[in-house]
């Protein structure tokens, strides 16, 4: 599985970049918003941070065509060649500009779904990624692991390229169940990436293997 980090932090991001197998990151205008910097600032300087991994930036127009030329501004912009995708939300519009995206050679990343026909007929529009909002699923009664199971089973069972990318996380079971159900890719808030890897059972043993061999280990290196 893919793990990217959705977010535009960039202490917690150069953190993370540190150790963690993030394959890249993924924004939008409330993660712009947190992070108080405008678009240009903060994705040269994620960017800076990444290298080559996935930049996913979000487009704000609402008309196809708008959409189209404003991520292609981005993508010309930043620079950013192939690791650069255009998120866009699955409105009627934002179906058409993927199409013509996909036609014009630019990554596409399908945001804002919350059912498995948005993410299948995005899909068919030419998605390279299509990202169901588990959390904000479960928090209007639906079931955000299970739209995410019917949406990889689509993927599947039509033989289609497109990568699920789960998103919306508020609990690491979450994330544990999407990758149980095939999620080809999940992006999560960095705190959410550092409780991934964290268990006090870990801290324990590393502990008692640092006292066991501290006399032993005579070798310098
Ligand atoms: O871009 C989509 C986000 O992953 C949504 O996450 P959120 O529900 O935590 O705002």
């Amino acid at each position: 599985m893919i793990y990217m980090a959705d977010t535009a932090d960039l202490s917690a991001l150069t953190e993370l970049y540190d150790f963690f197998p993030l394959e890249g990151v993924t924004t939008n205008p409330t993660i712009l918003k947190q992070s108080g910097m405008k678009l240009s600032v903060a994705i040269e300087s994620i960017l800076k941070v990444i290298g080559h991994g996935m930049i996913h930036v979000q487009v704000m127009s609402e008309n196809a065509d708008d959409m189209v030329r404003e991520a292609k501004t981005y993508k010309n912009y930043f620079d950013v060649g192939d690791t650069f995708y255009a998120k866009i939300p699955v409105t009627p519009q934002g179906y058409k500009a993927m199409t013509a995206l996909k036609d014009a050679g630019i990554n596409v990343t399908a945001t804002a779904i919350f059912t498995q026909q948005q993410a299948l007929v995005a899909a068919k529009a030419g998605a390279d990624f299509v990202a169901p909002y588990v959390s904000r699923l479960d928090n209007i009664s639906s079931h955000g692991i299970e739209v995410v199971r019917d949406i990889v089973k689509n993927m599947t069972d039509f033989k289609l390229h497109t990568k699920v990318l789960a998103a919306s996380f508020k609990t690491v079971d979450q994330i544990h169940r999407v990758s149980m159900n095939g999620s080809h890719s999940a992006t999560v808030g960095p705190d959410l990436l550092m409780q991934l890897i964290k268990h006090p059972m870990t801290d324990i043993s590393v502990k008692t293997f640092l006292e066991d061999g501290q006399d032993l280990y005579d070798i310098s290196f």
